[in-house]
């Protein structure tokens, strides 16, 4: 949900971000299908026919705390809504398999093989923070929003940076990259060591403080492929909890005839193909604090970057 990934805006690092109608207009039509299933028997589905899929995989991690939660139903105001996890909720592990797009036909890699913490960060985001509702801090580039800008913390704050951050600090983003990865690995049926951590990554923080620039922006609907270009898998750490931190702010994928949410828990890792089948958006937070982190991953090496150092 960085404010860059969004329309008109623009990371210090990533690509342009994309309007929500264009990307739209550029999702390929598709029916309706939708399965539960949980990691277990996720090999139930005949093995080409699973390369017809991509899958939408949430799983929190049982260190972290629970996981999603089962689809109920309600009527919202601009139609069906399904929450596919519950704040309230501690879930198992759950898979949501959704058609394909065509964003991964080009990509041969992807056929067989790769088809497929919150002190930190308020003590990071304590050095700088956006004057509008959403600031990020990129352990990897030192991006940090300051009033309407980012710097590069490393650079501005020099030698301090070692009094916010420690080395343990970025051992714990390690395991927990690491950790998401062989989820993901797993969820997939690829092999971890055929993914690759891509930029940006980034704590991100937001409050309902009115937006200031397009770069607080971060409730457009998006693609992330479209907006950040190396992204193959997105994951997202919530560090706050819905309805107890802040109002507002769930995730939701924009499903034709169906909005599907996952509310942020405190733990809770929710990770997805980055493509267009999985357009989607982050309410706007309407009180509190909602933290979380955007750990992502390509599959393409030539993307890759290395974990995040304390330099
Ligand atoms: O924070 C979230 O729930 C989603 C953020 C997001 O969509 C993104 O980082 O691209
Ligand atoms: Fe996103």
């Amino acid at each position: 949900m960085a404010p860059q990934r969004r329309a008109g805006g623009r990371a210090p690092e990533a690509g342009g971000g994309v309007g929500g109608a264009e990307e739209r207009r550029r999702r390929p039509s598709r029916g309706f299908c939708f399965v539960l299933f949980s990691s277990g028997v996720k090999g139930t589905a005949p093995k080409d026919s699973r390369r017809k899929w991509l899958k939408v995989a949430f799983l929190l991690s049982s260190a972290m705390l629970g996981y999603l939660l089962s689809g109920s139903y309600f009527l919202s105001e601009d139609g069906v809504t399904e929450v596919l996890a519950h704040h309230g909720e501690s879930l198992p592990d759950r898979f949501i398999e959704i058609p394909c797009s065509e964003d991964y036909d080009s990509h041969k890699r992807f056929e067989g093989t790769c088809l497929l913490q919150l002190i930190i960060a308020e003590r990071g985001l304590s050095l700088g923070g956006s004057d509008g509702g959403a600031s990020i801090l990129d352990l990897h580039s030192g991006a940090l929003s300051l009033g309407k800008h980012f710097v590069n913390m490393y650079r501005y704050f020099g030698d301090k940076v070692h009094d916010i951050f420690t080395e343990e600090d970025f051992q714990l983003y390690r395991d927990v990259r690491q950790r998401i990865q062989q989820k993901i690995a797993l969820a997939f049926g690829i092999s971890s060591s055929s993914m690759y951590l891509t930029k940006p990554t980034f704590f991100s923080r937001i409050n309902s403080s009115e937006a200031k620039t397009t770069h607080d922006e971060y409730w457009h609907p998006h693609i992330d492929k479209v907006t950040y270009g190396s992204f193959d898998y997105t994951s997202l750490l919530y560090l706050s909890d819905y309805t107890e931190d802040f109002g507002g702010g769930r995730f939701v994928f924009m499903d034709e005839g169906a909005n599907r949410t996952v509310e942020p828990r405190a733990g809770r890792v929710s990770f997805f193909t980055s493509g267009s089948e999985n357009l989607h958006h982050v309410e706007k937070v309407q009180w509190g604090t909602r933290y979380a982190i955007t750990i992502s991953f390509t599959c393409n090496p030539d993307h890759g970057i290395g974990d995040p150092v304390l330099t």
